[in-house]
């Protein structure tokens, strides 16, 4: 199978930098093969090489900082810095100062001057991480920033020009906080340009024995041990959980199955509990022809349909009139559906 894999560093930046921005390289790697994600990549990769601002969306732990890393990474601004912020810790004088910077003097504590986030990031982007959380006063601030392209660092009466993209992420709805006031339409609409909404993880069944298997190889990397493997059971219990922290969360889950279990093979006594215990979704399609060959269930009429071609190619060992028989197509359709839904398929 096909999997989706992004690399990128991201560079630190320098100068008088706030101390919450992380000064190592970091490198990540986007893994996924459901159509959902995919078309979410498609996205990314189309707005990478221009310079409008994007919005992400999506649930917690969905992946909305490593997309826009992606985004990032794939723009003409990839060698300079990604300056990641997140908007939940900052408030008041001190959102205002860690942005757009301050001069000695400023306020109690200011001791020397300080660049901001947004001078920090020129020729780079800055990710606006929660961006809903940014109190409605300090919205118009952000707004002229970006309309004009200059800052004005608290206390100073000197204005700075500055070159940088915005990519913002939330878990909000943000067009219902404009409806009720409580985020300035005309900020929305700026940030807005083009947004991407990353599906949470249970609508994307196709990715979590993949995300699973790269997370444990990450662990194997990480320690220079041989690779473990999870067991059906335990295929069944991820593929079938709900993921509410979702991406996130599996990695966590991961990351303790590896540690905790002593056989190479990963058992269901590794999985907390409330994987263990967890009843399967019943609104997910668990019916054994939309069970892909790894186990994990699909959601999607589309993503069964894949999975039951899929399956019926590796029973048919890729004869096709064999796995048309077995699917109870025409052979024709099932070439034609073959090639729509770029099926690979190993031929005999
Ligand atoms: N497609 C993916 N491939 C590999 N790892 C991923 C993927 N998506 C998310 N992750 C990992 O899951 C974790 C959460 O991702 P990330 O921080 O990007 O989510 P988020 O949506 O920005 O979360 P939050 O809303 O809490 O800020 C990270 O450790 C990230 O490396």
């Amino acid at each position: 199978m096909k999997v989706t894999q992004v690399k990128n560093k991201v560079m630190s930046a320098e100068a008088s930098f706030p101390a919450s921005i992380p000064s190592s390289v970091k490198s990540f790697e986007l893994v996924g093969d459901s159509p959902a994600f995919k078309c979410v990549l498609d996205t990314a990769s189309v707005v990478g090489s221009r310079e409008c601002p994007v919005i992400i969306t999506g649930e917690t732990g969905t992946g909305k900082e490593m997309v826009a890393r992606m985004i990032h990474h794939q723009s003409s601004r990839a060698k300079s810095v990604l300056v990641p912020v997140d908007c939940t810790t900052l408030t008041g004088q001190l959102f205002e100062s860690q942005l757009f910077g301050h001069v000695k003097g400023a306020f109690t504590g200011a001791h020397s001057d300080s660049l901001g986030f947004f001078r920090a990031a020129e020729g780079g982007t800055v990710f606006l991480d929660e961006v809903a959380e940014i109190p409605l006063e300090l919205q118009s601030k952000l707004l002229r920033v970006l309309q004009e392209g200059i800052v004005t660092p608290l206390g100073s009466t000197k204005s700075y020009p500055v070159n940088v993209r915005v990519i913002c992420a939330t878990h909000r709805d943000l067009r219902k906080m404009v409806d009720d006031g409580k985020f300035r339409q005309d900020l929305y609409y700026r940030l807005n340009v083009v947004s991407v909404d990353l599906p949470p993880l249970r609508d994307r069944a196709a990715d979590v024995v993949l995300l699973a298997k790269h997370f444990l190889a990450k662990q194997s990397n990480l320690y220079d041990e041989s690779p473990k493997v999870l067991s059906p059971e335990v295929v069944k219990a991820i593929s079938s959980y709900n993921w509410p922290g979702n991406v996130r969360e599996l990695a966590n889950c991961m990351e303790r199955a590896y540690v905790l279990s002593t056989t190479e093979e990963i058992g269901m006594d590794s999985l907390p509990d409330e994987i263990r215990n967890s009843r399967p979704d019943e609104m997910r399609y668990t019916h054994p022809a939309a069970v892909l060959n790894d186990g994990s269930a699909v959601m999607t009429l589309e993503e069964a349909m894949v999975s039951a071609i899929k399956a019926a190619m590796v029973e048919s060992n890729g004869v096709k009139t064999l796995a048309a028989e077995i699917l109870d197509v025409e052979r024709h359709r099932l070439n034609r559906l073959i090639n729509k839904y770029n099926i690979e398929v190993a031929c005999a």
